[in-house]
């Protein structure tokens, strides 16, 4: 197939965006039009020097990158301005439904008070579900590089705002932070009725994702890359019906694998897992989710029906209620046997 032939494919697919954290999707030139409003100085002379900085050689690196960028984030519109030109891209690649992580510490250890960031972040998601038809969910990150008090202090600072919160998630440096550290605060999450994920087998092993499960009880991990490694989890996972949000151009950019013909989705979609792809920081390794699809499909050499078959996985994997669910991907079949005549 041709590659623009593909790329069109791509474009029509009514998708679910699962995995992105708002903070990634800070473009560097809206990071430098807010700093300079903001009278913040960044590290950086010019957007060019920053878009210099991002080559990567493990998610450490990445990080220390995006949470500098996050300081020019202060007020509410800020946080709207952000959230709106995510999902202004993502309206223009037929993304349907997203349910996005931010990271309130990145903001609240700089002083700039929880309701400021979620609510910025709210009323850009309400005007595109009003503008777009974009239907959304909204899932707070703990940073696992802090200790579990300070994330049993996020959970208290969300619970004003509970009703538009959906699940609680966990991100940041993987390696040394597993997912044990953070079990009770998740069971006190879920106490207070949010639903649980977390980032598991990026970079840690698949020891963390046995964590994620057992301990946390999540309900999706997020990347999960590491569960080839181990059968017995495989098998655990297509059981269970545990899906994967897996971030292909991330795991490149931050060498996760080495190059993209690497990539486990296909291996992961034949063994039965629900895997599913997403952008992850798309500012930061140059793809939101057409590219995510468009670069994996081709590497891979993906059929029609494995692509078909991501797109539907990401509703399945959805938290949307079940008559949504089954109406998205009623769309999405519909959509690719309409390209069979
Ligand atoms: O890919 C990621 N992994 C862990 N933490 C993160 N925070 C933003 N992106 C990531
Ligand atoms: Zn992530």
């Amino acid at each position: 197939m041709e590659s623009s032939e593909l790329k069109n494919i791509i474009q029509g697919i009514p998708k679910a965006e699962l995995h992105l954290h708002i903070e990634g999707s800070f473009e560097p030139e809206l990071m430098f039009k807010i700093a300079q409003r903001n009278q913040i100085t960044l590290p950086y002379k010019s957007i060019a020097s920053l878009k210099k900085a991002y080559k990567f050689n493990n998610l450490q690196e990445f990080l220390d990158i995006y949470y500098a960028g996050a300081q020019a984030l202060l007020h509410e519109q800020d946080f709207f301005d952000l959230t709106w030109a995510y999902l202004k891209k993502v309206h223009s690649q037929n993304v349907i439904h997203v349910e996005l992580f931010f990271d309130p510490q990145t903001h609240t250890d700089r002083r700039v008070p929880f309701p400021i960031v979620i609510t910025g972040i709210h009323k850009a998601l309400e005007k595109a579900k009003s503008e777009f038809g974009i239907s959304y969910k909204l899932i707070m990150s703990y940073l696992r590089h802090l200790s579990e008090e300070e994330a049993f202090k996020t959970l208290e600072s969300s619970l004003p705002f509970k009703h538009i919160i959906d699940g609680v998630g966990l991100d940041s440096s993987e390696l040394g932070n597993p997912p044990s550290k953070f079990q009770r605060v998740f069971k006190a999450s879920a106490q207070q009725g949010y639903q649980l994920v977390a980032h598991a087998g990026e970079e840690g092993p698949s020891a963390y994702i046995w964590e994620a499960l057992d301990l946390l009880k999540v309900v999706r991990i997020d990347h999960g890359n590491r569960c080839l490694d181990d059968d017995a989890l495989v098998k655990r996972l297509v059981e269970e019906k545990i899906p994967l949000t897996l971030c292909p151009t991330s795991n490149v950019a931050l060498k996760v694998i080495q190059k993209m013909e690497e990539h486990p989705v296909s291996e992961m979609l034949k063994k039965g897992i629900i895997a599913t792809i997403h952008s992850d920081d798309p500012a930061y390794f140059g793809g939101y989710m057409n590219e995510n699809y468009y670069e994996t499909a081709k590497a891979l050499h993906l059929t029609l029906d494995q692509i078909q078959q991501l797109a539907v996985n990401a509703f399945k994997a959805s938290w949307l209620n079940a008559d949504a669910k089954q109406k998205r991907i009623g769309e999405v079949k519909d959509y690719f046997a309409s390209l069979k005549k």
